[in-house]
């Protein structure tokens, strides 16, 4: 039988080979068409492979019904179908991800992120270290549509660069690539939008908490998870405190 860590990766890169040919397939349809349709196929595909490959284990997705059957399950996979819905309906735009995680008795086992519109899926099988360094000024990955209302006076309090990207999976994976030093975020966001990033960082000895630096825990009741921090571990420090900082002002 197929690990987990590499089921989670082929589902995760099937799942996007399906998003890269319905966005061809449907090219010039109504971007909220578009968004629907992704969501969708990826969520319908990603149902049907579970169910044939892991028959016994529960599942959590953003598309899906939620099943309270997954809050006595000892195995329950946490999919986000597409992320970043809505760069995937802008054609020239390549920040929108799908993540696969799976949830064991308690913790993140093993997780994927693919970027299919590059061609790239990472993985929790991997442990390689984040590349590049962390330098002057910091580079903080944030949403482009809703990043946290602190993330000037942050930028401001660090000396920091603000790097917008759509998807959280593409804004933690940008991390690992050296592209930032940290993902920030803040005001809203579920167990689905950061499982799969967050295992997948883990792996790669990456930081990874809520903004107060609580841990970040998965498969509760409600699966809202409203903010994170992931980032080069020699820079957690630095920025929890800085949160903290400009959150009391
Ligand atoms: N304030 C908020 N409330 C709820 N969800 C949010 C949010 N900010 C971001 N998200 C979700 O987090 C994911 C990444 O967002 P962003 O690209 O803005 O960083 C998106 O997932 P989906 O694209 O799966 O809906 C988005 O819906
Ligand atoms: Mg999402």
């Amino acid at each position: 039988m197929t690990d987990d860590h590499a089921l989670a990766a082929e589902l995760a890169t099937a799942a996007g080979e399906v998003l890269l040919r319905t966005r061809e397939e449907h090219a010039g349809i109504d971007p909220k068409e578009l968004k629907d349709l992704g969501d969708r196929v990826s969520h319908d595909f990603l149902m049907a492979e579970l169910a044939k490959v892991r028959p016994e284990d529960a599942v959590l997705s953003e598309e899906g019904a939620d099943d309270h059957v997954r809050l006595s399950a000892q195995r329950v996979w946490i999919v986000d179908p597409l992320d970043g819905t809505r760069e995937f309906s802008e054609v020239e735009r390549d920040d929108w991800a799908v993540h696969v995680a799976l949830w064991r008795a308690g913790n993140l086992v093993a997780g994927a992120v693919a970027r299919p519109a590059k061609g790239v899926t990472y993985s929790s099988a991997d442990d390689a270290p984040a590349a590049g360094a962390a330098g002057a000024p910091l580079r903080l990955a944030v949403s482009r549509s809703r990043p946290p209302e602190f993330v000037t006076r942050l930028a401001d309090h660090l000396g920091a660069d603000l790097v917008e990207m759509g998807s959280a999976g593409v804004k933690a994976m940008s991390v690992l690539d050296g592209t930032a030093d940290a993902y920030v975020h803040a005001g809203g966001q579920y167990e689905w939008d950061s499982a799969a990033p967050v295992a997948v960082a883990r792996a790669h000895g990456l930081h990874t908490s809520r903004i107060d630096g609580s841990g970040l825990v998965y498969n509760n009741e409600s699966p809202y998870l409203p903010d994170l921090v992931i980032c080069r571990p020699e820079v957690a420090e630095t920025i929890l405190g800085a949160i903290s900082t400009v959150k009391a002002n």
